[in-house]
């Protein structure tokens, strides 16, 4: 029987969408296990986040707690155990050697901390940028138009006929930065680029990643400890254990003299876990048990009451 078109919409309006459908960075309950000698590491432990074209999002978190490896599997220089990661209609679980290469050279562009390690050391500023877009068969009349173009969006357009070696850290990240975005990527992936750099040279590499972002108008993903870095961008992911564990938005003040407010959110993943901050559970004695109640704008979590949430537990083990 032929349907009518007020049901076929209705089925259409009513059908889930996907998680992060519009997102161009889709990362879904992703883990990654290393093992090594018999022992296994959780480096990622079903982390949720996604990205949207444009955004310039800061990823922090302790040492160890699954950064660089997030990084790398959205480089596609390592893959999920499990979960799915997806970078506009890339899957990054299931790419073929082929895809990986394609990927890698057309649709990220990645700026890793060790300065020395971003550029060859006996070509210029200019050569090292041109060298991807020679990679890509990009003919050489419009490559150095493109290089002139890359070098002044990171404010280097003087420095093209230096060697890596007659720039300082801060420049030869810039370079970095500019060889990183000559195949036009839609994402570019930074750890810690100003991880060895002071102050005021951070902020000159964080004004070319800015420039990325507005100019150029790629998605920036950077991995900090800088607080330089985390306190300028609008959104910063914290990952605790391998997870995304809280988040920072910031937006210009409402009042309009220029300031910036921060808020901190928990984030709460597609089954409706929190992670409650061990500052919070250690101050009211929240342990396993807590009572959760729907109020009129809010649901507040409070001790279960009873002075002891491990007492049947324990009255078990006493009656046996
Ligand atoms: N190739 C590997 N083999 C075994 N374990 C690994 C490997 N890579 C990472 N790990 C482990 O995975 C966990 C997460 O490491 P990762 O480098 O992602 O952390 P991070 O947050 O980037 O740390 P840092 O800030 O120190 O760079 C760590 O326990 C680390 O020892």
């Amino acid at each position: 029987m032929q349907r009518s078109i007020v049901e076929e919409l209705g089925e259409r309006l009513a059908a889930p969408e996907e998680f992060g459908e519009q997102a161009l960075v889709v990362c879904d309950a992703v883990v990654r296990i290393f093992r090594s000698g018999g022992v296994e590491v959780q480096a990622l432990q079903g982390l949720d986040l996604l990205v949207h074209a444009g955004e310039m999002v800061a990823v922090v978190g302790a040492s160890g707690s699954g950064k660089s490896t997030l990084l790398r599997i959205l480089s596609a220089a390592d893959a999920p155990s499990a979960g799915r990661v997806r970078v506009g209609r890339w899957d990054l679980g299931a790419l073929s050697a082929r895809d990986r290469v394609a990927y890698r050279r057309t649709v990220v562009g990645t700026v890793r901390q060790q300065t020395a390690r971003n550029l060859v050391p006996y070509l210029t500023a200019r050569q090292n940028v041109a060298l991807p877009l020679t990679l890509a068969g990009v003919p050489r009349r419009r490559r150095a138009g493109r290089v002139g173009e890359l070098l002044d969006l990171v404010g280097l357009a003087d420095a093209g006929g230096r060697r890596p070696g007659e720039l300082s850290g801060g420049e030869q990240q810039r370079v970095a930065i500019a060889v990183a975005l000559a195949n036009g990527p839609r994402l570019l992936l930074a750890d810690e680029p100003t991880g060895e750099l002071d102050t005021a040279t951070g902020q000159q590499v964080f004004d070319a990643l800015r420039a990325a972002q507005r100019d150029a108008g790629t998605t920036v993903v950077v991995v900090t400890h800088d607080p330089t870095v985390s306190g300028q961008v609008e959104r910063t992911v914290a990952i605790r254990d391998g997870r995304t564990s809280s988040e920072v938005l910031r937006r210009a003040d409402a009042g309009g003299e220029g300031g910036v407010v921060a808020e901190e959110y928990a984030v709460m993943d597609r089954a409706g876990r929190v992670q409650v901050p061990r500052e919070y559970r250690e101050a009211l004695d929240l342990t396993r048990r807590v009572r959760l109640a729907l109020e009129a704008d809010h649901v507040s979590v409070r001790p279960d009451g009873s002075g002891d949430a491990q007492a049947p537990r324990r009255r078990r083990h006493g009656a046996a």
